[in-house]
């Protein structure tokens, strides 16, 4: 990595965390990647509360919050009423609509769950992951599935147009697939440049893969719906203040899933300069 990306990324998590982490906070959910490494720093010159707890995204998020000397807590010894007051994780790609591509590093399960379990999530990256679509510079989207269910999946993949999906292999020495923190295999789907809900409202194509366009939030859905695939690297569909918004609005009681799709992002950019894209509602 060059000198001016990591001193993009850190810039980036540097405002990110002033912004977002109150040092108060109690429950702190800490993505994976290169970048999460700057905030976690961060986080650990700004924290007043010897008692915050920190929720990790997999072996390597647990290891940078050991290192650093912070406290990890398992996702699933949680508390069933405790929400993360803020979950902080790196990104691959982002839309202009503040969607995401993750998994570039092959996690994304546990990112999505952590995400999902905080009343806030805000990703960090530098310049090269801020684009107005996705799939524009990142090439595929991440899937996380089951080794048995690999030549099904590849096949259902190409019948809803990716052109050439394949199954992520390791490029150490050895031969053979990567396998994730819950020993599931990555296939990496390529598609065409992914449309926004707004593009679809404007007629620029109908988004359900029938005229060779996909939106967003329906090519998670499609690909999620296919047996043997635990989990989609787009992170889509409402943030936290939307999903909790709508709860209110329906006197719904509360489940444990919240938005999945950050409040904002933070993106380091060439000039040293850091560029934030934000929910509307923020
Ligand atoms: O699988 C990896 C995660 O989704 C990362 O958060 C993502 O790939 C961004 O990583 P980095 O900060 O290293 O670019």
């Amino acid at each position: 990595m060059t000198d001016a990306i990591e001193s993009a990324k850190k810039a980036a998590a540097i405002q990110a965390v002033k912004e977002h982490f109150d040092p108060t906070a109690t429950h702190v959910g800490i993505g994976s990647g290169t970048t999460i490494v700057y905030v976690v720093e961060a986080i650990k010159d700004a924290s007043t509360n010897p008692q915050i707890r920190f929720v990790p995204t997999g072996y390597q998020s647990r290891q940078v919050i050991v290192q650093a000397g912070l406290t990890p807590i398992a996702f699933d010894s949680l508390p069933p009423d405790v929400m993360l007051d803020v979950a902080f994780d790196g990104a691959d790609e982002v839309d202009e609509e503040l969607n995401c591509i993750k998994g570039g590093g092959a996690c994304l399960f546990q990112e999505k769950l952590v995400a999902e379990r905080a009343k806030k999530f805000v990703c960090v990256a530098d310049y090269r992951k801020n684009q107005s679509r996705l799939l524009t510079f990142w090439p595929t989207i991440p899937i996380e599935v089951a080794p048995i269910s690999v030549p099904n999946v590849l096949t259902s993949l190409r019948t809803i147009g990716s052109t050439k999906p394949e199954l992520r292999t390791t490029l150490l020495m050895k031969s053979g697939p990567l396998k994730t923190d819950q020993d599931f295999f990555i296939v990496d789907a390529p598609f065409p440049p992914l449309l926004t809900t707004a593009d679809v409202a404007a007629g620029k194509g109908k988004g359900d893969g029938s005229d060779g366009t996909w939106e967003v939030n329906k090519l998670s859905r499609a690909i999620k719906e296919l047996t043997g695939v635990l989990e989609v690297g787009i992170f889509s569909g409402l943030n936290g203040n939307e999903a909790e918004a709508l709860r209110v609005k329906e006197s719904s009681v509360r489940t444990v899933t919240g938005g999945q799709k950050p409040v904002a992002v933070y993106f380091g950019m060439q000039d040293g300069s850091v560029q934030v894209r934000k929910a509307k509602d923020l």
